[in-house]
């Protein structure tokens, strides 16, 4: 533990106050990317932060991603695995493997440090009680060859469409924290692979939640000179998108981002999960730790 004094602990515990009020009987969004599950430590205290909300009267949701881990399954069993538009090219062998790490390990491994730190995690994916629709998702790409902008198959992988809040709403009512894997179904009953980033927005919007927290591994969104923007307006997020600035991985969640906000969400952040307690900072401190992206 800390070697603060009691009175510094409690006055720490003051200071929390009216930021707990901000929040009293709020939902927040929280995806935890895959990067941003770094070692055992972290892990614990991103799980005993999610308590602690739902502790204080906060309705924590937990999307999460585990691109890292499904790679190592992937490879592990000699499947080749490729990305197209920053979305994973997924076959039919490919689902199945992905459904299995996501749905499976990494679910149950969050849901299993939550209920360890005293909180009462449920684990499910959008496939349960109908939760996400998705239709698969169509991207174009400019091939480099002929410079003609052509269609590419992701194969199962899709865009949510709709999300029916009649279980996420039972759970939260009885208190219970809903750990969700970014699977969905299409309308034709196919299981489809979301990227969880898109899947956290789709999420935070529907619920209009009152904060979505994108965890992953960088301190946030980085400028040129890969200095951290602590507020990036939606206009200036577009143009660092269309100059490059922003690329890979980060591109789906300044989307996500955006989207919550066109969505009623009222305060969207990018942040390093990685650093020890970031919930914690983000939402009960003055000290807001990544990018704020606001209208
Ligand atoms: N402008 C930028 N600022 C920060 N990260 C960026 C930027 N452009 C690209 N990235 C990349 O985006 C990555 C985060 O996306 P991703 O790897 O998909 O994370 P996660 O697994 O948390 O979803 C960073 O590690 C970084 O390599
Ligand atoms: C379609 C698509 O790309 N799906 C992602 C789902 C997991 C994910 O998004 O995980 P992170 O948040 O850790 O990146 C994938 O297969 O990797």
């Amino acid at each position: 533990m800390t070697d603060i004094s009691p009175l510094d602990q409690a006055r720490i515990l003051s200071e929390a106050l009216p930021h707990m009020q901000q929040y009293d009987e709020e939902t927040i969004v929280i995806k935890y990317g895959g990067h941003a599950m770094g070692d055992e430590e972290t892990a614990r205290n991103f799980a005993r932060d999610i308590v602690l909300l739902e502790q204080t009267a906060i309705n924590p949701v937990v999307v999460h991603g585990g691109g890292p881990q499904i790679a190592t399954m992937l490879k592990r069993l000699g499947i080749a695995s490729e990305f197209a538009a920053g979305l994973r090219i997924t076959d039919a062998a490919t689902i199945e493997i992905v459904e299995m790490v996501l749905a499976g390990s990494v679910n149950k491994q969050i849901v299993g440090y939550i209920n360890e730190a005293g909180g009462k995690a449920v684990g499910l994916s959008g496939k349960d009680g109908n939760m996400v629709k998705a239709s698969k998702t169509t991207r174009t790409i400019i091939d480099p060859g002929s410079n003609i902008e052509k269609a590419i198959d992701l194969g199962f992988v899709g865009d949510p469409e709709k999300v029916d809040l009649t279980l996420l709403n039972q759970l939260i009512g009885y208190e219970l924290i809903p750990v969700l894997a970014p699977l969905a179904t299409s309308k034709e009953g196919q299981t489809l692979n979301v990227n969880a980033d898109t899947f956290a927005g789709a999420v935070a919007g529907a619920l209009k939640a009152k904060r979505l927290l994108l965890l992953t591994d960088v301190p946030g969104v980085l400028d040129k000179s890969k200095k951290l923007i602590p507020q990036l307006s939606v206009k200036d997020a577009r143009k660092l998108i269309a100059d490059g600035t922003i690329s890979g991985g980060m591109i789906p969640k300044v989307e996500t981002c955006i989207y919550a906000l066109e969505q009623g969400v009222q305060g969207v952040v990018i942040i390093d999960g990685k650093m020890q307690h970031a919930v914690l900072l983000e939402l009960f401190t003055n000290q807001g730790t990544g990018t704020l992206i606001h209208k």
